[in-house]
């Protein structure tokens, strides 16, 4: 890398120089990595702390056009206290116009509101209604933002263009937390997914999460490897440290604890907590609850521990 960080966006011409000048990502060595740290196997005491570890983690998301405000506050009481003694999940992910449901039903609970501004999942719309989505749900209440990236601009080159969006929806955030959602399943290759998240970050995201969960595949273990290295190195680069979020396709207590080796063997411990890693899922909490139970009592816990959806 010729470019020092500080020049990067200063023109179209060094910005692309910038990501073109990334190594690139041996897409074997990246699969194999992800497989072999997959097969680790954690037990008992180590479990149980994993487990609890990854339901403060989760964002618990609802993001269907049938939401009501009934199903929100169900999800967000169910996000407080989700059965037992089990600790509260970090956020509740809504459409923005849920967020003021979210904020009242989370009010002092110490469980973030976020919410998928932007024109969410296709991000297709123009920046001034891209910054309005934005402004609107911060203003009732949302606590972080996750947006989505122009697909369309990255893929056919035009970074800057894709900068300008983060940094104005992120400079529209006030003081919400950015999420920036680089819709992996779109981006082709490794090589993308990494000059993605660089230019994620270097626009101002506060996070970098893989998929809107509306497009397949989503948070691959070798996709979430790759973001991993890239907010580590980041750091070593910057002195800025970025947060991760795999979303979407996320189902079992397993997959959750494969998600917590790689960020350990990754990123590292500095990571691992709820301020650095997020998983966004709407059916994964179900599980951890079941095995996190199994784990406690030796037996899977019956309809009254926790509330199925
Ligand atoms: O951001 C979270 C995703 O939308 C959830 O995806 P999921 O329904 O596959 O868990």
């Amino acid at each position: 890398m010729t470019t020092s960080l500080a020049d990067v966006a200063s023109s179209d011409a060094a910005l692309r120089a910038f990501l073109h000048g990334l190594p690139g990502v041996d897409r074997v060595g990246a699969d194999q990595r992800a497989a072999m740290l997959g097969t680790r196997s954690i037990k008992t005491t180590a479990k149980a702390q994993a487990i609890d570890l990854a339901i403060s983690m989760v964002d618990l998301t609802t993001l269907e056009g049938a939401d009501t405000a009934g199903k929100v506050r169900a999800l967000c009481t169910k996000a407080v206290r989700p059965g037992g003694d089990a600790p509260s999940v970090a956020a509740v992910c809504v459409y923005p116009d849920l967020v003021g449901v979210a904020a009242e039903a989370l009010k002092g609970t110490g469980v973030k509101v976020a919410s998928v501004a932007t024109a969410f999942p296709s991000g297709r719309s123009s920046l001034e209604v891209k910054v309005s989505d934005t402004k609107l749900a911060v203003a009732a209440g949302a606590d972080e933002i996750d947006m989505v990236i122009d697909r369309g601009a990255f893929l056919s080159g035009q970074y800057m263009k894709v900068y300008e969006q983060i940094a104005a929806v992120k400079e529209a955030c006030g003081t919400a937390h950015l999420k920036v959602i680089l819709e992996t399943g779109e981006l082709s290759t490794y090589d993308n997914v990494r000059r993605a998240s660089w230019l994620a970050m270097l626009a101002g995201a506060d996070f970098i999460k893989t998929s809107t969960g509306k497009v397949s595949p989503a948070a691959t273990p070798p996709v979430t490897l790759i973001m991993l290295e890239a907010v580590r190195d980041f750091r070593d680069a910057t002195g800025r440290q970025v947060g991760v979020k795999p979303a979407g396709g996320i189902r079992t207590a397993k997959d959750a604890i494969k998600n917590l080796v790689l960020v350990n063997e990754t990123a590292g411990d500095d990571w691992l907590t709820p301020d650095w890693f997020r998983i966004g899922a709407s059916s994964l909490l179900n599980d951890l609850l079941m095995q996190r139970e199994k784990l406690a009592t030796g037996r899977y816990a019956g309809p009254d521990y926790f509330t199925l959806d």
